[in-house]
């Protein structure tokens, strides 16, 4: 086909790319990406979301002393001559449930019956367990005798034994787990301010692509990428927008984009970003319209990761090689998901570790291998998480992965034993 100038120029820039190394893709994404807006969830909806404002302690906890046992409340100098020969008798003078304050008080000779968890009537400076005491009825009065000494603070704690009034709770960045959960619940933050989850639009490109529940046809596959992707951004703690899957067409592929970003804050596509014939998305970033961040990186899989900023928003046009796409996420869009929500460690881990396997399939590009560690010895092993299989194309390795063993742009491979530098993946659902 007869090319115009145009699409001619468009077409050497398609091949003439100039890669740049990852931590430099990582920084232009990095200076387009601003936190959030913030907005305020009930509390039992905000489990993995991450917190925007510090919450501080509006009182101290326990905000009244409380008794750690069922029994009586006392003054422990009563009890200084408390022997297994000589009880000493205490007048039962109050009773105080859980939830109740107390009425009287506690004066030398007196006692007050009192439950786990009921406020420690004044002037008591001891909790005595039930099984300690003895009891008697007399003259309509209830009197309990001790047979020995109490220290003063038994079975009391305190005010302000956990958390003092204006103490630090939680940082905001935090993300709310279980803990946090009991933290904000004590401290009465009913509807908790949180940044609001990245709305992330999800769309592939590819002719071959079949809808999941659509039966196989010659030369084609069903769209796994999109899935894959709707689970990362639910990870990295976005709200995924699903697009479907769309022909190998540009105009169909602009039509598309221009919705999803309208509709969401960010927009990732998987597939169409090399240099084939049909690689609309590699096409789609270099219109003059597109501020294109980069469209090849120093990395393997996932050369041909393409960043580019339309509108304002960032598009991520990701591989379509289900590893490479993989890669892709988890070192340029999970950061970005990460930061958009304050988070201040926003991109994955770095361990040291000792390689399990020799690696010996060098590159000049820098490999991000699926691997998985193992703990032997009290030492962190990386394997490759199947020996020949973590090709670019490869599907099957992304679930057995928990890392991604970091093989540098050297001359010789890495060595079984020799150490190297993992990307722990994160494992946990973020809601
Ligand atoms: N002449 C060249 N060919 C290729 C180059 C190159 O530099 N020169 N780069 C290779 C590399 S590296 C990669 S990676 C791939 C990248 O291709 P695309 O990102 O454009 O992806 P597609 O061509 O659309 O698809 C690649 C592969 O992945 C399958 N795929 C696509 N979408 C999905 C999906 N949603 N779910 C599951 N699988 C999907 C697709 O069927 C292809 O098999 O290009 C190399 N070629
Ligand atoms: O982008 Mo390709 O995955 O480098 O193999």
């Amino acid at each position: 086909m007869k090319h115009n100038s145009h699409s001619y120029d468009m077409t050497t820039a398609k091949f003439h790319r100039t890669a740049v190394q990852v931590p430099e893709a990582q920084s232009r994404i990095a200076a387009q990406v601003s936190a959030g807006r913030i907005e305020h969830v009930p509390l039992a909806d905000s489990h993995g979301r991450t917190l925007a404002t510090s919450i501080e302690a509006p009182h101290a906890y326990p905000f009244f002393r409380r008794s750690g046992m069922d029994g009586f409340a006392i003054q422990s100098a009563d009890t200084a001559e408390a022997t297994s020969d000589h009880q000493v008798w205490f007048r039962v003078i109050d009773e105080i449930p859980c939830g109740y304050t107390p009425e009287h008080h506690i004066t030398p000779g007196t006692a007050a019956r009192i439950m786990t968890g009921a406020q420690v009537p004044d002037g008591a400076d001891a909790v005595v367990m039930m099984e300690m005491t003895e009891s008697k009825q007399e003259e309509g009065e209830h009197w309990i005798a001790l047979k020995r000494q109490i220290q003063a603070g038994a079975n009391i704690t305190p005010i302000g034994l956990e958390v003092q009034e204006g103490q630090q709770l939680i940082e905001a960045g935090t993300v709310i787990g279980a803990g946090e959960q009991s933290v904000l619940a004590t401290f009465g933050v009913a509807e908790v301010p949180v940044f609001e989850r990245p709305r992330v639009a999800i769309f592939a490109t590819g002719t071959e692509l079949l809808e999941v529940h659509e039966p196989l046809q010659p030369g084609r596959i069903r769209n796994s990428n999109s899935y894959m992707l709707r689970s990362l951004v639910v990870e990295a703690g976005g709200e995924p927008v699903m697009y479907g899957a769309i022909a190998d067409d540009v105009n169909t592929a602009r039509a598309k984009l221009e919705e999803a970003i309208r509709d969401n804050d960010i927009v990732v596509t998987t597939g169409g970003v090399s240099v084939g014939d049909y690689d609309i998305m590699g096409e789609l970033v270099l219109e003059e319209q597109m501020q294109l961040l980069f469209n090849k990186v120093t990395m393997r899989p996932g050369s041909v990761t393409t960043a580019a900023v339309y509108k304002d928003k960032l598009l991520f046009a990701l591989s379509g090689n289900p590893g490479a796409c993989f890669v892709g996420f988890n070192l340029f869009v999970r950061p970005t998901l990460r930061a958009m929500q304050a988070d201040v460690h926003p991109y994955l881990e770095e361990w040291n570790v000792i390689l399990e396997d020799g690696y010996t399939k060098v590159n000049n590009f820098t490999r991000f291998v699926r691997g998985r560690t193992i703990i032997r010895d009290g030492k962190v092993f990386a394997a490759p998480a199947a020996s020949r299989v973590d090709e670019s194309s490869v599907m099957i390795t992304i679930k057995d992965s928990d890392c991604l063993i970091v093989i540098p742009p050297e001359k010789k491979g890495i060595a079984a034993g020799e150490q190297v530098t993992i990307l722990k993946l994160p494992t946990g659902q973020a809601r």
